[in-house]
């Protein structure tokens, strides 16, 4: 009897084991389906642009004071089962690994997606001879070969040079010098691309001098094969917001913010930026022990605690109260490719019609004159071409990365008036996360004007599938730095859609003003005929 019972109750414990068992592997089952889920699978290139851009409404966004929750995040997400409102991407809690890196992998396929698309990837004619920046001279003479090619004796430091005219015997950043050309630094698929970012981020620093020119301390640091990068050290941690009460001219430059304002310039599709990338640089090894500059080798000093730090000259914040130190002798900082030297490429600055009055009382024109931009559209060389349409490009990249410090900007000389501008100097950008600044928008809606191309990428920007915050988080997390702590805080990234949408929302103005009035001035710079069968939105 007592036998039987035993018997039964092990197969009763036998089989509840398996049911438990098998719930247990069903549920693992069904997580594991939803966990590799992506939120918005990227769509093949090109696919629906037609019915996504077109339908993508933005007449209904205003333009928005301070610190507004972004409403397309609420929208987007209270779609959910439950009518819960939640709001995914901004919350990512640190412990979550697995979900971390499986968001990462469907932002990069976001990216991917995106540069596959045909507003990326528009026709474009050769680059005649003329329009590139720099030649090798093709065929040289026998008899000057000699003095024709590069050689150099071997310095301190310094590889033994042999480069001839064929691309494959040049160093990355030489390749991205002779790859400049009329409207862009360099090409949207560029294999040199890797191996340029691979030498910022780690190739032997020789030399590190201060550079001379501009307000805050950065050096200029070589190569062993003769290239340099213009380093600016971290002076702020990344999630620290500019004090409200500071001037934007007083802000300190921030070294993510150079290295962000690149991987957006190249997002937007106008690479004229010169590529940066982030690394850690070693106080002692990689500048002290370097350095020829004695004005700069005076300044070192061993803090308190023990860390390496320097503080140099310059006309702001160069004191040991805003010294710049190692941990205890790693330095993060940003380092950009230089672009060719001035005496083989001059480069003429302008100064911006929209400059801010550097004074805390006098307004600037643009500020009280709303018919400012007719004026402003009659005068060269805004009259003619694309400057004004490349102006209002820059501008937008400003308003995204809240930059008020582009009181100038630049292009090369050799182009004339028919060029694109180079956004030199971001480091004030990505400053305030919170606040929008309107008043850098305002050359878009006073003129109203903008290529159609420019105008169609942000639209594909701003859909589910390619959503800027997501692509720029892929990007960023390509940068060296990224293993340290990501380049942006997420309420950057955040503010980054919420800013697009009032671009957006600015043209969408722009367009109901024309309707009502009537005048015919065409709001597009028509750039984009290469693909009418293939992207042509309803307006
Ligand atoms: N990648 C680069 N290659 C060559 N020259 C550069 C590069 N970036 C900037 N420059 C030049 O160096 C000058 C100073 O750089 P930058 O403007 O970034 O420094 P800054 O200290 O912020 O200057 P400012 O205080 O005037 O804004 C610029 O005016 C520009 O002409
Ligand atoms: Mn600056």
């Amino acid at each position: 009897m007592m036998w039987r019972i035993r018997r039964r109750s092990r197969t009763i414990c036998l089989s509840l084991a398996f049911i438990t068992i098998f719930i247990h592997l069903l549920l693992a089952l069904v997580s594991f389906s939803i966990y590799h889920q992506p939120c918005d699978t990227p769509l093949p290139p090109g696919t629906h642009i037609l019915r996504d851009l077109a339908h993508t409404n933005y007449t209904s966004v205003v333009i928005r004071g301070p610190a507004e929750l972004p409403t397309d995040t609420i929208q987007r997400d209270s779609s959910h089962k439950d009518g819960k409102k939640m709001v995914k991407s901004h919350v990512r809690p640190l412990s979550d690994k697995g979900g971390k890196n499986a968001s990462i992998e469907s932002d990069l396929l976001k990216l991917e997606a995106l540069f596959g698309h045909p507003l990326y990837n528009m026709p474009s004619p050769p680059v005649p001879e003329e329009d590139w920046l720099l030649r090798v001279k093709p065929k040289v003479k026998a008899s000057e070969r000699s003095s024709q090619r590069w050689v150099s004796a071997s310095q301190d430091g310094y590889e033994d040079v042999h480069w001839n005219s064929s691309s494959s015997s040049h160093p990355p950043w030489l390749r991205f010098h002779l790859g400049i050309s009329r409207w862009q630094l360099y090409p949207h698929h560029d294999p040199n691309m890797e191996p340029l970012m691979q030498q910022l981020a780690a190739h032997r620093i020789v030399s590190a001098v201060q550079k001379s020119g501009g307000t805050q301390l950065k050096l200029v640091m070589s190569f062993p094969n003769y290239g340099q990068a213009m380093f600016k050290p971290m002076k702020q941690e990344r999630d620290e917001e500019t004090n409200y009460n500071l001037y934007y001219f007083s802000d300190f430059e921030r070294h993510n913010a150079e290295i962000a304002a690149f991987h957006l310039d190249r997002i937007l599709g106008y690479r004229r930026i010169p590529p940066v990338a982030g690394r850690l640089v070693d106080v002692v090894k990689e500048i002290k022990d370097v350095t020829t500059d004695r004005k700069l080798a005076r300044t070192f000093f061993t803090s308190p605690v023990g860390n390496e730090c320097f503080y140099g000259q310059c006309s702001y914040y160069c004191s040991t109260e805003h010294a710049v130190c190692g941990r205890p002798r790693d330095l993060e900082g940003s380092l950009a490719v230089m672009l060719p030297d001035l005496s083989l490429a001059r480069r003429r600055t302008w100064r911006s019609p929209w400059r801010r009055s550097y004074s805390r009382s006098k307004l600037a024109k643009w500020e009280t004159e709303p018919e400012y931009c007719s004026t402003v559209k009659k005068t060269p060389p805004y009259d003619k071409g694309t400057r004004l349409v490349d102006f209002i490009d820059m501008v937008i990249l400003d308003f995204l990365m809240s930059n008020m410090d582009r009181h100038h900007y630049e292009t090369f000389e050799k182009f004339g008036n028919n060029t694109f501008l180079l956004h030199l100097d971001n480091g004030r950008a990505f400053g305030r996360h919170s606040k929008d600044e309107p008043s850098i928008l305002t050359p878009l809606k006073q003129c109203c004007r903008i290529r159609r191309s420019t105008w169609l990428r942000l639209r594909l920007l701003s859909l589910p599938h390619y959503r800027l915050s997501n692509v720029m988080r892929a990007s960023l997390s390509r940068d060296p730095l990224h293993k340290v702590a990501p380049l942006l805080a997420e309420p950057h990234l955040t503010a980054l859609d919420r800013r697009l949408k009032t671009v957006l929302g600015t043209v969408s103005h722009c367009q109901k003003q024309q309707k009502r009035n009537g005048n015919g001035e065409d709001i597009f710079y028509e750039d984009t005929t290469s693909l009418k069968d293939v992207a042509t939105p309803a307006g």
